[in-house]
């Protein structure tokens, strides 16, 4: 093992092969024509292959949740949480934040958990409509809670480094769940709260 290698100490995940991906990496950079023949590009197959790895594991966690025990009822929202994923189309990061909120039932989740939920989807080949659901019914799922909701904004490195190149673009994207859906006052005090204008 190279000594480098400490660096990259990865979680095992089912089906992943880094000697294959390393090898795959090579062909693929000399396919495009690029000579791998120096000191520094020699070990791009393997940073490469480590660097989506990388990209492909989320950090495993706990769930954690708490009694409702005082009845609150208003609006729990973390926003602003550092999102990076990456497009299932061509492969390229898409980089922004997520607002996360949730009006609870009889159970609430301790905060830092809907930042990992949010990595836990984002770390793998992603669409950000699908990733912004999936959070958002996984909420659902775990807490039962009376509304969930989630407001991605993130600029897509295939829209803007490549293709059509709009520098600067944002996409932003929402999934609303119960009454965060239904109650027009609720729905628009998250949006307030989240920092969006809707
Ligand atoms: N809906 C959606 N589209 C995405 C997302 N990420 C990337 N895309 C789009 O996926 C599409 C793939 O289109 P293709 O025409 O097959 O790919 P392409 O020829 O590289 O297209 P251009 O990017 O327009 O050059 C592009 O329009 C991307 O902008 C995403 O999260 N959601
Ligand atoms: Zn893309």
């Amino acid at each position: 093992m190279p000594a480098h290698a400490t660096l990259h100490v990865l979680p095992q995940a089912p089906g992943r092969d880094m000697a294959a991906a390393e090898d795959a990496a090579a062909m693929f950079l000399e396919a495009l024509g690029i000579d791998l023949d120096s000191e520094s590009l020699r070990d791009t197959p393997r940073r490469m292959a480590y660097g989506y790895a990388e990209l492909f594991t989320a950090r495993p966690f706990d769930l954690t949740t708490f009694p409702n025990d005082e009845e609150y009822d208003e609006l729990i929202l973390v926003r602003n949480v550092p999102l990076r994923s990456v497009c299932e189309h061509h492969l390229l990061p898409f980089v922004g934040t997520v607002h996360i909120g949730y009006l609870p039932g009889e159970r609430i989740i301790g905060l830092s958990k809907l930042a990992r939920v949010a990595e836990h989807f984002a770390c793998r080949p992603q669409l950000q409509e699908r990733l912004t659901k999936q959070i958002a019914d996984w909420l659902a799922e775990q807490l039962h809670p009376r509304g969930v909701g989630v407001v991605i904004e993130a600029e897509h490195s295939c829209m803007t480094l490549r293709g059509v190149q709009s520098v600067g673009s944002a996409t932003v994207t929402s999934t609303l769940l119960g009454a965060l859906r239904e109650d027009p006052r609720s729905r628009q005090e998250f949006f307030a709260l989240a920092g969006v204008n809707a």
